[in-house]
């Protein structure tokens, strides 16, 4: 599913939570949503899932989503654990009405994956454990194959197997079942390899949009004699400098050009890759970003 946005803000009172933020996700892959708290993921995934009546226009396949029930029966959006579902239905109950309400939902998945991430059906949500509950909601995300399914924050208070056990699973289903995918996260390392698409945004406005693997090659990690990689750096975009005695390692965010790489053998400086995670962080940092 095609998703545009254009010209879209949130407000809350005085608080502009979605400032003037325009984008295009040509649909069929896994984006990242990724941002630092409070940047506005939750309030623009809500928009995308037509909760609220938006201030400019979001539409999908090209048709408005707020106020269009069928365009809405088109998407999940599995908000933080505790919105699953209402606290005192059953587990069963949760599954029962993801597959009435949802033509796409797939009930013999969905049980294999409850299965898989040892919710106990008959309980109440109620009393599931902080990882169940957002296991659960991942569970509805999932097997409502949904044409849009963006999943917010949809790890928190899993433990490290049962995290691993959802991305494979993510994997495996969107690789049988391609659709669009919007996952925003705090954890950008472990999910980096499943990301195709990185949306980044900071205080409401778009910082970058880019394929995962063209983001990673912007950046690049210089170590060596300080002097050396300062000469090298100059005029490059500088994100951080460590110093360690004459030793220096600088991250530069942009392409570099033959010259450039002849110039790093020249120097004998070191270059390496930078973490997808690093270069977020330097991008949202002071507030805005360093680009
Ligand atoms: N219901 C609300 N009323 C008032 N302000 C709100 C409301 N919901 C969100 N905000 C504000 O809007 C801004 C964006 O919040 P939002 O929840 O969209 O960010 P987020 O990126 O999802 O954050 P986090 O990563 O912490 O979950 C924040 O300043 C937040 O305080």
């Amino acid at each position: 599913m095609r998703v545009d946005v254009r010209g879209l803000s949130v407000r809350y009172g005085s608080v502009v939570a979605v400032d003037d933020m325009s984008f295009s996700l040509s649909g069929n892959k896994i984006y990242g949503l990724l941002g630092r708290n409070g940047s506005g993921k939750t309030s623009l995934m809500s928009a995308l899932a037509g909760y609220r009546k938006p201030l400019g226009a979001v539409t999908l396949d090209g048709a408005p989503v707020f106020e269009n029930a069928d365009a809405m029966r088109q998407v999940c959006l599995v908000r933080h654990t505790a919105d699953a579902a209402d606290k005192g239905d059953k587990v069963s109950y949760v599954l029962e009405y993801g597959a009435a309400w949802r033509e796409t939902w797939d009930n013999s998945y969905a049980l294999s994956l409850i299965d898989l991430f040892r919710i106990p059906l008959k309980s109440k949500v109620s009393a599931l454990s902080l990882g169940q509950r957002s296991a659960l909601g991942v569970v509805i995300g999932l097997a409502s194959r949904s044409p849009l399914t963006m999943l917010d924050e949809s790890h928190l208070g899993m433990d490290t197997p049962t995290r691993y056990a959802f991305y494979d699973t993510l994997l495996n289903d969107f690789m049988a079942h391609p659709r669009t995918i919007i996952i925003s996260t705090h954890l950008i390392e472990e999910l980096s390899s499943l990301l195709e698409e990185v949306v980044i945004i900071d205080s409401g406005r778009l910082v970058l949009q880019e394929e995962a693997d063209v983001l990673r090659s912007r950046g690049t990690e210089v170590t060596g004699n300080a002097g050396d990689v300062d000469e090298f750096t100059a005029g490059l975009t500088v994100l951080s400098e460590k110093s360690l005695g004459r030793t220096k390692a600088a991250m530069v965010y942009g392409a570099l050009d033959d010259s450039r790489l002849i110039r790093a053998r020249q120097l004998g400086l070191e270059l390496g890759p930078i973490a997808l995670q690093d270069l977020f962080v330097h991008l949202t940092e002071p507030v805005g970003g360093k680009l």
